[in-house]
């Protein structure tokens, strides 16, 4: 690629999808404020999809105004259930709680992605996936945080798609990529077409 491109992220499902794809790219963490962000914006009564776009475009500039002539994409994912934004479980009792809320119901996961150069946004994209969660039972669900706290810890919904995750599901409408925190498909179609990639 004629630009460097840097993935301004600490999540390794993201960068191993740019890596997957064939994109070369450098994992540097944005290291921003988000707890404050998001209350700042839950108090204004943001969407989901606007928070999401907000955290994201504020890593790809902050790293974009370090790194002049590097294409830089920014990462969120927030989860939004019954109009409320969920977060990665704290612990255990936390994730226990939370997949209990989300049993039997149908909630949404929303990936956004913000391209940046030379302190300027490119492209952006949301990526919303709907998830319904199957009736599963206590036991289940006990036995399902003791075999994975440490795996699901670090996701957003307290699962991973990819992992045993997958068995907490009914039905899912949407890609992967977005489920696991980034529209890969939308942001590969916007790379080639600006020549970025090879078409
Ligand atoms: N492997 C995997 N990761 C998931 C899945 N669902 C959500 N995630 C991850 O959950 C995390 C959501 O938190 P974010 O705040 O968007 O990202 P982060 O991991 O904190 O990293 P930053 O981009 O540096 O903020 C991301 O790393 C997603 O990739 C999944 O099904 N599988």
């Amino acid at each position: 690629m004629k630009d460097p491109f840097i993935l301004a992220s600490a999540s390794a499902i993201r960068s191993q999808m740019l890596r997957a794809a064939g994109v070369p790219h450098e994992s540097i963490p944005a290291r921003i404020d988000e707890d404050a962000t998001k209350a700042a914006l839950l108090s204004e009564a943001a969407s989901p999809r606007d928070i999401a776009d907000a955290l994201a475009e504020m890593k790809a500039r902050k790293l974009s105004m370090k790194n002049f002539g590097s294409l830089v994409l920014g990462c969120d994912q927030v989860l939004s259930f019954d109009k409320k934004l969920l977060s990665k479980p704290e612990d255990p009792e936390q994730a226990r709680t939370q997949l209990a809320a989300l049993r039997g119901q149908t909630h949404q996961l929303l990936s956004a992605a913000v391209l940046y150069q030379d302190g300027e946004p490119l492209w952006r994209h949301v990526g919303v996936a709907r998830l319904t969660m199957r009736q599963f039972s206590d036991a289940y669900l006990d036995d399902y945080i003791t075999r994975n706290w440490d795996s699901i810890r670090w996701s957003v919904g307290g699962y991973k798609i990819e992992e045993e995750g997958v068995r907490l599901f009914s039905n899912i409408i949407g890609d992967h990529f977005t489920i696991q925190g980034l529209p890969l498909l939308e942001l590969l179609s916007y790379l080639t077409l600006r020549g970025t990639l090879p078409a």
